[in-house]
């Protein structure tokens, strides 16, 4: 037998870790084992769902390359199926329209819990036959769940599990509007897309049992189960999809990169003789269900930044230049020709945790810089200032091998020419070409920069000196 999983995301909010290990874990049991990995969305409960959050979930997958074989399925195009099912199962006897009014069942519940009782449906309905009936009284459709006997299944990540018929209600597996529930159509599509396995996460545990029985009814397979512990925010409370700070895409957007994600949620919960790094093809050979713990993950944001860096520094120069444009891209950041930027990623991306720091700590090599916000750069006077420029100026612009030999030979002249430092050259022009006191090596700033962006750039400035009264000294 084939060997398929499923993600099945509801798509009521934004796609998080919890979402992703999932399906990272469902992707790659598929891929170990020569199967199929399937991607359903689960949106019949239309209240709940949320504007985008379907182009969210894709384009997060899509991102973390977690390609899927089959789908997307929506279950909202699958209702006539459901449907048919229903009809099926009340003409077989093993579903039952139920005409208890709302009221009725309230009352039902708080006599319930006032005799310590545990809620439950008391199957007034059930044995009494409403088939043809014909009322406009509204009803709702409840599954015959058996009365008798355990429901038992070997959950691959927690063991036995077993739970007795007399605990469950009989199920509703269509609302009074029509509408097929949420645990209903889940089974008839894992029955239908001859789902094998299911990885998800324990917050689904409690429908397994119910999930089991209907699938028994209708003489389908049943799959196994593998349930998840939780991921947690740092509050130890269960990841949320109204939460944006723990959004894929907000790791996304922030400059993590795929490699680092799925490398991060892998070890989530997993954990394989002390090895922290993976490979995605590691993972899909090592990959196995018996090394996912059961207690459950806390979101570590400095491990996850580590995870970052580490990749920023390990992946080839083709894949960061890759990452590193289409970063840019999305977020509108542009280079002149004339501005090195692979020297710039080669040789600084890895100080950096995320593309969005480097980004920010480099921004003078594409925006301009506001020379009216800078209040001092602390050289000698404004006379003295504009005498080093415009020798600078006059140097770099004979230059034509623009290369890392001829800026340092020039800065050297310099020195010497105006019996400075080192370091006081190197603040003036740090702070004409990039605005900042502190950057790195700064013959390779210009160098990278290029001599039309430093030539302008001293240019403005020594314009903005001889218009403005400032003296930009100590
Ligand atoms: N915090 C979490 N930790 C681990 N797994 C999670 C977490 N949240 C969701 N999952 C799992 O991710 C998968 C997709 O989840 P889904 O989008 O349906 O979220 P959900 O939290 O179950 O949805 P909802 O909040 O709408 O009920 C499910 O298998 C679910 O168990």
């Amino acid at each position: 037998m084939k060997i398929k999983t499923r993600f099945s995301p509801s798509p009521t909010g934004l796609l998080h870790m919890g979402g992703v290990r999932t399906a990272l874990y469902s992707w790659l049991f598929a891929r170990k084992n020569n199967g199929s990995f399937i991607l359903r969305i689960e949106d019949t409960d239309k209240n709940r769902v949320k504007n985008n959050s379907v182009q969210d979930i894709l384009y997060g997958l899509r991102y973390l390359q977690l390609n899927w074989d089959e789908g997307p399925f929506f279950q909202s195009n699958r209702i006539n199926i459901y449907k048919n099912i229903i009809l099926f199962m009340l003409k077989k006897g093993i579903a039952y329209k139920c005409y208890c009014s709302k009221n009725r069942l309230d009352k039902l519940r708080k006599n319930q819990i006032l005799n310590k009782k545990k809620p439950k449906y008391d199957n007034k309905c059930r044995n009494k036959n409403f088939f043809l009936k014909k009322s406009n009284i509204p009803y709702v459709i409840r599954f015959k769940n058996p009365t008798k006997g355990l429901v038992e299944f070997r959950d691959m990540i927690r063991g036995k599990i077993s739970i007795s018929n007399k605990e469950l209600d009989d199920l509703v597996i269509q609302r009074s509007n029509g509408m097929p529930t949420y645990n209903f159509c889940v089974v008839v599509d894992d029955w239908q897309m001859n789902i094998t396995h299911i990885i998800r996460g324990e917050d689904h545990i409690h429908n397994t049992p119910r999930q089991i029985n209907l699938l028994s009814s209708l003489n389908a397979y049943i799959p196994q189960y593998a349930h998840t512990s939780m991921i947690l925010d740092k509050k130890r409370k269960k990841l949320s999809k109204r939460c944006s700070s723990y959004s894929i895409i907000n790791y996304i957007n922030n400059g993590f990169i795929p490699e680092a994600i799925l490398n991060y949620a892998l070890q989530l919960g997993w954990s394989y003789k002390n090895q922290e790094i993976f490979s995605i093809n590691e993972m899909k050979n090592i990959f196995n269900i018996k090394y996912i713990n059961k207690s459950p993950s806390i979101i570590d944001k400095k491990k996850f930044l580590w995870f970052n860096h580490y990749y920023l520094n390990n992946i080839s120069f083709n894949l960061k230049y890759k990452y590193f444009f289409s970063y840019c891209k999305k977020n509108n950041i542009f280079f002149d020709k004339d501005v090195n930027i692979s020297g710039v990623i080669k040789d600084f991306l890895g100080r950096h945790s995320t593309f969005k720091d480097f980004i920010q700590t480099y921004d003078y090599f594409y925006k301009e810089i506001n020379i009216s916000n800078i209040k001092n750069i602390y050289l000698y006077n404004k006379l003295i200032n504009i005498t080093i420029l415009k020798f600078l100026y006059k140097k770099f612009n004979l230059l034509n091998n623009w290369d890392l030999k001829n800026i340092l030979l020039i800065i050297k002249e310099s020195i010497l020419y105006f019996k400075i430092s080192f370091k006081e050259i190197a603040i003036l022009i740090r702070i004409v070409i990039t605005g900042k006191k502190q950057t790195p090596s700064i013959s390779s700033i210009i160098f990278y920069i290029g001599k039309k962006k430093f030539l302008l750039r001293i240019k403005n400035f020594l314009k903005y000196l001889q218009l403005n009264n400032s003296n930009f000294s100590k």
